[in-house]
């Protein structure tokens, strides 16, 4: 219904295919992009997700047209832009900091690329009320923005990108200064506009779930270097590597070398303690490869059966942090590892108390040494 509605009022965006080609930016002896290469489809929601200073936003402002690449190519429909002024990008960008007119109205914030544009006035004022009505800003197109709350701020901003028809989206860390609760209000919402709408979207955070909750892809990144393109799900469950994985949260990381194999299973041997434990054999390790084993706080059990079994260790509960839905533990094993480890529900166990901890061996995950 509101597709049609919208594909009636003629804002969905031309689709368009973003191509990144062995992107680099220099800024003097700092290289803040190395050699990034990624295909972002027509329609794609992509998030480059990774901690601060890792070059994500770099990426974006090249994308933009704020910076010039120092080498490599960003293509447009199999057209590189590179040469094209930022102006004729027909990019809708939303920055951390929204960068509105305070002592303008919403109405007039979201007409200023119009305005821009040359847009003639009747069908000004047209697109400007179909973008309030988009992003549900209905009836307050007169109030000030220094009037609005935060939440009401990112919406006039996101208007604002989208009132130009964009072919391509682009989203600076746009949630990071609401509270937590709208926060998560927003990400429902700009997730519908986006399945309304189809604009090609590239999305910044370093919040992992907000990469988890919107994106169709995610890039991950660390020090100007791409680590893992994929779904949300290839990215969660399938991390390539140690970077990746402690980013997303594994938590735990045990380094040793696949010994044997039984019934589908490797024997795992870990370097520190000879602790030996059976993981579901995948198809990219064989015996012999030295490895990191990890796995989620969430994915440990602790068992109370007192019998030791295969993947049971033995510990104590040296941290213990109630944080509502969850307890966070941290047990100390008797060969002095510590396992970080989730537990659903109210804090069932005491600091100090004795514990055995089974590692499921299909929730392992094998992980290249690098
Ligand atoms: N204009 C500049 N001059 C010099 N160095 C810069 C410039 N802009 C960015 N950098 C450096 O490039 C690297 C990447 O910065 P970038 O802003 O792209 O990271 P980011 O991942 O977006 O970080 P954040 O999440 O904190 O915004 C950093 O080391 C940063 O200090």
């Amino acid at each position: 219904m509101v597709a049609q509605a919208l594909q009636s009022k003629n804002v969905t965006a031309e689709s368009t295919k973003v191509e990144i080609n062995h992107l680099t930016k220099q800024f003097g002896s700092t290289t803040a992009v190395q050699d990034a290469s990624l295909t972002i489809e027509s329609g794609e929601f992509m998030t480059l997700l990774g901690p601060s200073g890792c070059g994500k936003t770099t990426i974006l402002s090249m994308i933009l047209g704020i910076l010039q690449p120092t080498s490599g190519d960003i293509i447009f429909n199999g057209q590189p832009i590179n040469q094209i002024d930022m102006s004729r990008r027909d990019i809708g960008m939303v920055f951390q900091n929204y960068a509105l007119f305070p002592h303008m109205t919403v109405a007039q914030n979201i007409a200023f690329g119009l305005d821009m544009r040359k847009i003639k006035k009747a069908d000004k004022k047209k697109r400007v009320n179909e973008a309030i009505e988009m992003v549900q800003l209905n009836g307050l197109g007169d109030r000030f923005i220094k009037d609005l709350s935060g939440g009401q701020q990112q919406r006039v901003a996101l208007a604002r990108a989208i009132v130009i028809r964009p072919r391509v989206l682009l989203l600076d860390e746009p949630l990071s200064n609401l509270d937590a609760k709208l926060r998560k209000e927003m990400r429902t919402q700009l997730k519908k506009l986006h399945n309304e709408l189809g604009i090609t979207t590239i999305y910044v955070t370093h919040d992992q779930e907000e990469a988890l909750s919107l994106s169709t892809k995610v890039t991950v990144m660390s020090n100007g270097v791409i680590q893992q393109i994929g779904t949300p799900k290839d990215i969660f469950g399938r991390p390539k590597n140690y970077f990746v994985a402690n980013f997303i949260g594994y938590g735990n990381f045990l380094e040793g070398t696949l010994v044997d194999e039984q019934d589908g299973h490797f024997i795992f041997e870990a370097d520190k303690d000879a602790v030996r434990l059976t993981v579901k054999k995948d198809e990219k390790h064989q015996v012999g490869d030295d490895v990191i084993l990890t796995i989620k706080p969430e994915m440990i059990d602790i068992i109370t059966d007192s019998k030791i079994g295969m993947n049971t260790l033995q510990g104590h509960i040296t941290v213990s942090d109630y944080i509502g839905s969850a307890t966070g533990y941290e047990v100390e094993t008797e060969g002095g590892r510590t396992f970080k480890i989730n537990v659903l529900g109210l804090n069932p166990y005491a600091l100090g108390e004795e514990v055995r901890l089974y590692l499921d061996p299909d929730k392992l995950l094998i992980i290249d040494k690098e």
